[in-house]
């Protein structure tokens, strides 16, 4: 019983909607559609069960759930909207949630505004594979004012998706439809090595790609080998506030199958790759170092968590700066969101020059990481910039001793990938106070671990007094201490 009672209050708690999502608070009414659309009415069928006659959908039936996305797009986004038959027909909840996430990522101020110039103040995003239903370019033109360009590499996509745009003259300005060419092969990558055997992928055609990191785990998956996606599709003088992607997530047909509960459509050109979404993902992270200057922030969904862990690692490798993800909930079924950026994440001067104390929880964590381990992670990321520090395992701290001109070089550098078993020789010892050889040009900081719950860790900062030399990179050292942690115990236990 008890099992049961925490599951279902583990079920209530999971995330559902974004909070800005239309239909968070109340879900479409199928029967006030039915009463204004009669082209709707056919499809609405009626439960008594149990008293009140409850209005539902036959899910199984591809034309009403057809016929729902599009009054849903023209009674509440005063959309005009039409797919062919079997195409992938998308559900309006599910496909704000991905918009509404890229508003918020796009107003955090998390990195620079002003970086990549977007067109006339209006932000731009780039829609890959954005199908014969161009929903995601609608749904942002309409709600955000946002301007795209959506490319996919079908002709009836593009002929449809054009429709769809030009059936909008208010938001048709704001939306380029572009065809990427099927017979091309994507620019080769280079430098992957499969045990010990160099490959290239393909042979080489416009600018030239940096080598990926040679541990890059991409050796084990399949790699991409379809047509451009970014690569050989954005033009060198573009630029983007984000791209975005919903990626054919299926590797075979067979994998795609039919679930028999719902009927979405969606023909195998647009559920299925070579490698599925792994390799289809990997290909944009790999076109996105070359062309990190021209967007702020790359996104795409991913459809298997499995999928999102290796992405998230394959992201550290190539060297982004920030990775952000969430989940998608719709129903029983989960997708994620991942985001990444090469951008400098901004530091805020006011913080940093003020702040003495900074914290960020670690959540999620499996039982086997518990705070020591977060500690001696943080003594070992320290450490291995080359500064003195001292872990106390009965204060659960970590006291740390630099010099402005140390701080900095941390900040320059890569983050270095946390190695547990570094061997460190602590430089003094600290009790409750800290008792540590500071020299005039050195200052200390604390960091100390909690535990909140099982699976959740406190991590606090603090500097010794507001006036340290440290002060004004306190906060930049935090947060790259903190991006070192996220990647090593929440990536690794996704
Ligand atoms: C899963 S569908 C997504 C359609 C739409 N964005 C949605 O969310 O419903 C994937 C789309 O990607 C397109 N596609 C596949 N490879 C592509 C490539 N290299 N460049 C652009 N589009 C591609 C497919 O034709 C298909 O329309």
């Amino acid at each position: 019983m008890g099992g049961i009672g925490k599951k279902r209050k583990r079920e209530k708690q999971r995330p559902t909607i974004h909070p800005d999502n239309k239909y968070a608070e109340t879900p479409p009414d199928f029967a006030h559609l039915a009463s204004l659309y009669p082209s709707f009415r056919p499809y609405v069928n009626y439960s008594t069960h149990g008293g009140a006659a409850r209005p539902f959908l036959d899910w199984t039936d591809f034309n009403a759930t057809r016929e729902l996305t599009r009054v849903l797009l023209l009674h509440n986004h005063s959309l005009r909207w039409q797919i062919p038959d079997g195409h992938l027909c998308p559900t309006v909840p599910n496909r704000s949630n991905y918009i509404h996430w890229l508003n918020d990522l796009l107003s955090s101020h998390i990195i620079p505004t002003n970086s990549v110039s977007s067109q006339q103040g209006k932000v731009r995003g780039f829609d890959i594979g954005t199908g014969a239903n161009c929903i995601y370019p609608l749904l942002g033109a309409s709600l955000f004012g946002w301007t795209f360009v959506g490319s996919d590499v079908t002709d009836v996509a593009i002929e449809w998706a054009t429709r769809n745009v030009n059936s909008n003259p208010h938001i048709a300005e704001s939306i380029e439809i572009r065809k990427v060419e099927d017979n091309e092969k994507a620019p080769c990558l280079e430098g992957f090595h499969d045990g010990g055997t160099r490959i290239d992928i393909c042979q080489e055609v416009g600018p030239s790609l940096p080598s990926l990191p040679l541990h890059s785990n991409v050796h084990e998956n399949k790699n991409y080998d379809g047509p451009p996606i970014l690569l050989g599709v954005v033009r060198d003088d573009e630029k983007f506030d984000f791209c975005m992607c919903n990626p054919p997530f299926f590797e075979s047909l067979e994998e795609a199958g039919l679930n028999p509960k719902t009927s979405c459509g969606g023909t195998s050109k647009e559920m299925v790759c070579p490698g599925g979404e792994k390799a289809f993902v990997a290909r944009i992270i790999e076109d996105s170092v070359v062309l990190k200057h021209q967007f702020r922030w790359f996104t795409s969904m991913v459809g298997r968590k499995s999928s999102l862990k290796s992405l998230v690692s394959k992201l550290w490798e190539v060297g982004v700066t920030i990775v952000k993800t969430t989940e998608f909930v719709q129903g029983r079924t989960s997708r994620w969101g991942l985001a990444w950026s090469f951008l400098p994440p901004i530091q805020k001067p006011s913080i940093s020059l003020l702040q003495k104390n900074m914290s960020f929880m670690l959540e999620g964590l499996p039982r086997q990481h518990g705070a020591i381990n977060v500690l001696e992670a943080v003594k070992s990321y320290f450490s291995m910039h080359g500064l003195s520090c001292t872990l106390n395992t009965s204060a659960f701290t970590v006291d740390v001793v630099a010099s402005k001109d140390e701080c900095d070089s941390v900040l320059k550098n890569h983050s270095p990938v946390i190695n547990k078993s570094i061997n460190f020789q602590p430089t003094g010892e600290t009790s409750n106070g800290l008792r540590l050889n500071l020299s005039s040009d050195r200052s200390s900081l604390r960091i100390l671990v909690f535990q909140q719950i099982p699976g959740t860790l406190l991590v606090k900062g603090s500097l010794q007094d507001r006036s340290s030399p440290l002060s004004g990179v306190f906060a930049a050292i935090f947060q790259k201490l903190e991006e070192a942690l996220r990647h090593e115990f929440c990536t690794k236990s996704a």
